[in-house]
């Protein structure tokens, strides 16, 4: 994540189109359809782009889509003059630098809660997989061995799941363990209301070492990179599993491997990687492949049908908001601004840094143009300042101009 270094001023973003959006890593074709009911241009790739190829995709671009595999560093928005927003078509926003969007102006926007529910079943599947072996009794028959047995084979009833980050996914997750009896019990950095009979768990320590099984549910920040190491796995109970289906780099591999390959572990199931192919018809390697009783899939926890047609619209749903009126409500890296548009007035856009006399410098300009302001919002960070402003005049374009002569000014644009 970069500190704030902010782009010179851009000319102003008129309300004239055409409008472009380019969609990345095979997002659902309900955000295409919405975008295009609206007059968008819309390209829609099945692969993520590296960021020196989406530099040279984002030129005229007005709206991004991505998903988890693409990241977005600075250098990826060099020419990206006309970006008004990206959406995260999924939940984490951890490949975004999310600093670097907001001191350009460009909200960023997620669907948190549309695919939670196809990973909470993903891995609530998962805990009787490992447990009764599943998958390695399968490969066994589909091999032509039938081998029979119940040692190390265990119901789920009575058993303890201990869940680290007791968010969305998480509480879901233990109340659905809990209609299978399992013991549920958490561990979270933030008090979080236990659903249930759910218990939370003062440590992490304590959590590895009293869970048959430990699932992850954290966002990559970095204080959850590598918080799963050899001194952890070393923890958890003999013969317990450990379920990741929440960022590649909350685990480190190598230990995770080394404590299958000794039989510490009884079994894991991972969906995230450090190192993700960025298409479906990339190879991939893990040192974790072959290993007994270890279900490795392509990260697919929010891959349901269900889970993709929700999300599509959730995030073209943002998106036109902010296109159409401004409305930053859920973005993840703005300051929140949503007001209804007035019939009969004019709407104009601005971001600007954060520093003392914006606001005195923009009502100036209107002022001088003899405009009122019929309504005004602005909410800041500690960086940029967001301001929707409601001209009872059609001199938007004037203002727009006298605006991005400012050099506090970083992105205008005119809505209405
Ligand atoms: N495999 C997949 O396809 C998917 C993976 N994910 C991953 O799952 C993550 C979690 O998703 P949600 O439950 O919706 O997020 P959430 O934000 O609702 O919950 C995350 C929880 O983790 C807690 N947390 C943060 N840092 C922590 C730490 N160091 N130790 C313990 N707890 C900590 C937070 O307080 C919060 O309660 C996402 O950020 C994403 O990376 C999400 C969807 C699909
Ligand atoms: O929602 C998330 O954070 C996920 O990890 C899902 O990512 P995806 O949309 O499958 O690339």
């Amino acid at each position: 994540m970069s500190t704030a270094r902010f782009p010179s001023p851009t000319r102003p973003i008129t309300n004239e189109g055409p409008f472009r959006a380019l969609l990345l890593e095979n997002i659902h074709p309900s955000a295409e359809e919405m975008l295009a009911a609206e007059g968008f241009q819309v390209e829609r790739l099945s692969a993520a782009l590296k960021p020196e190829e989406l530099a040279e995709r984002l030129k005229g671009v007005h709206l991004l889509g991505i998903r988890s595999k693409t990241t977005v560093p600075a250098s990826a928005l060099v020419n990206a003059e006309e970006l008004l927003a990206i959406g995260a078509f999924c939940i984490g926003t951890n490949q975004v630098d999310l600093v670097n969007a907001n001191t350009h102006g460009i909200p960023v926007f997620n669907a948190p809660f549309s695919n939670t529910r196809s990973v909470a079943e993903m891995v609530l599947a998962e805990v009787i997989v490992l447990t009764r072996q599943l998958f390695d009794r399968s490969r066994e028959v589909h091999a032509g061995q039938w081998r029979k047995v119940a040692t190390g084979s265990r119901e789920v009833r009575g058993k303890t799941l201990g869940i680290i980050g007791y968010g969305h996914i998480g509480s879901q997750l233990g109340v659905m363990a809990e209609a299978l009896g399992m013991r549920v019990q958490y561990y979270d950095v933030m008090t979080k209301l236990p659903l249930g009979n759910a218990q939370s768990v003062p440590t992490l320590d304590e959590l590895l070492a009293t869970s048959d099984f430990i699932t992850l549910h954290v966002p990559a920040t970095p204080s959850t990179h590598m918080m799963i190491g050899a001194d952890q796995l070393a923890r958890m109970r003999k013969g317990a599993c450990l379920i990741n289906a929440s960022r590649g780099t909350v685990v480190d591999i190598g230990a995770l491997s080394r404590a299958l390959r000794s039989k510490h572990l009884g079994g894991a199931a991972v969906d995230v990687y450090p190192e993700e192919p960025e298409s479906n018809s990339d190879g991939f390697v893990t040192e974790l492949q072959g290993l007994p009783n270890v279900v490795l899939t392509p990260h697919i926890g929010g891959s349901t049908e269900e889970a993709q047609a929700a999300i599509g619209k959730e995030v073209a749903t943002s998106l036109l908001k902010y296109f159409k009126a401004g409305a930053t409500t859920g973005a993840v890296n703005f300051p929140q601004v949503e007001a209804p548009l007035i019939p009969g007035t004019h709407r104009i856009l601005n971001v600007h840094r954060n520093i003392p006399g914006v606001l005195r410098d923009i009502n100036r300009i209107v002022s001088d143009l003899n405009a009122n302001i019929h309504a005004q919002v602005l909410s800041t960070d500690a960086n940029i300042g967001y301001l929707v402003m409601d001209l009872d005049q059609d001199v938007s374009r004037p203002v727009c101009d006298a605006i991005a002569g400012l050099q506090t000014d970083i992105k205008t644009r005119i809505v209405s």
